[in-house]
């Protein structure tokens, strides 16, 4: 489990980014984490990672502060960065150099994540494409078997089929003691891959809510008409009618659309804050 208690975070402690931050973060999901440019996602794992860390406050990453960079903590939680950095080594030489630091390391595994991304094993790495450096990692990181995987922007850069076998790989390791995180943009590549979603916005946490929760009590929908009297979070004029977002008071079974639901957390945060309270 992953407990932010009171987190005050800033760059400069004259401007806080993240004020009296609580929050848990239960094992057995994968977040999906969302927010716009700047609004402070990366901000938020690097706290988790520990290269960052609180004015005030603290972080557990199962009872352990990540700041202290422990190699027992280290060993359990591996942290994709937005840009990807790799050395001039061969795969094979990468391996020998840091798979020791992960004793859960899984050389079967990596090599078969590496197959199903198509990612070539011969060569340096540093010649790869960016796209195939990005799939290196993710092979790596996965086969790490850390208890926390926390990922920034990982299908940043990612071709179509490897946006789908990257889902599919997520959901071969998940297991109930694992909790993976997944910062992104991309909303698209979430969709029914995420048992969980988070949405902050200039340091604020707008949504911290299950999938399933969200279905319950929200109705996603295409209407001529939005009928009158509906608690609406968020409409869109399509081709075909008007999209739109209502409260969910007949329990209708709808398909989420999650970047609606972005907007309409954005654009309506006090009605997403009376229907999915925060602590
Ligand atoms: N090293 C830094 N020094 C000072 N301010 C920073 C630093 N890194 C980030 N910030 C600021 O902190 C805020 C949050 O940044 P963060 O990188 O966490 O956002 P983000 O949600 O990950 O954004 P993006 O989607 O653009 O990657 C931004 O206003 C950013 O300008």
């Amino acid at each position: 489990m992953i407990q932010f208690n009171n987190l005050s975070f800033g760059y400069s402690r004259k401007k806080l980014l993240y004020k009296n931050l609580t929050l848990s973060i239960e094992n057995g999901s994968i977040y999906g984490l969302l927010g716009k440019n700047g609004a402070g996602k990366s901000t938020l794992l690097k706290n988790m990672v520990g290269t960052l860390f609180p004015v005030e406050g603290t972080v557990l990453v199962d009872g352990v502060q990540p700041k202290s960079r422990k190699p027992s903590f280290l060993q359990t939680i591996y942290y994709i960065a937005e840009d990807v950095y790799v050395p001039a080594l061969t795969i094979k030489q990468y391996h020998n150099l840091f798979a020791p630091f992960y004793p859960m390391f899984d050389k079967d595994s990596f090599y078969k994540y590496l197959l199903e991304l198509e990612v070539s094993v011969d060569g340096k790495l540093n010649k790869l494409s960016f796209g195939q450096q990005k799939k290196f990692v993710i092979a790596f990181a996965l086969a790490c078997n850390t208890k926390v995987l926390l990922m920034d922007e990982p299908t940043n850069g990612l071709d179509i089929p490897s946006k789908a076998q990257f889902r599919k790989l997520i959901a071969s390791v998940m297991n109930e003691d694992r909790i993976i995180f997944i910062s992104t943009h991309q909303i698209r590549d979430l969709e029914n891959m995420i048992d969980k979603v988070m949405i902050v916005d200039n340091g604020n946490l707008l949504l911290h809510s299950s999938i399933a929760d969200i279905a319950e009590k929200l109705c996603f929908k295409t209407v001529n008409e939005i009928p009158k009297g509906a608690k609406v979070l968020y409409s869109e004029k399509m081709l075909r009618g008007i999209s739109v977002i209502m409260e969910n008071t007949d329990g209708e079974d709808s398909a989420l659309n999650l970047e609606h639901l972005f907007n309409g957390i954005t654009e309506n945060p006090a009605m997403a804050k009376q229907l999915f309270p925060i602590n």
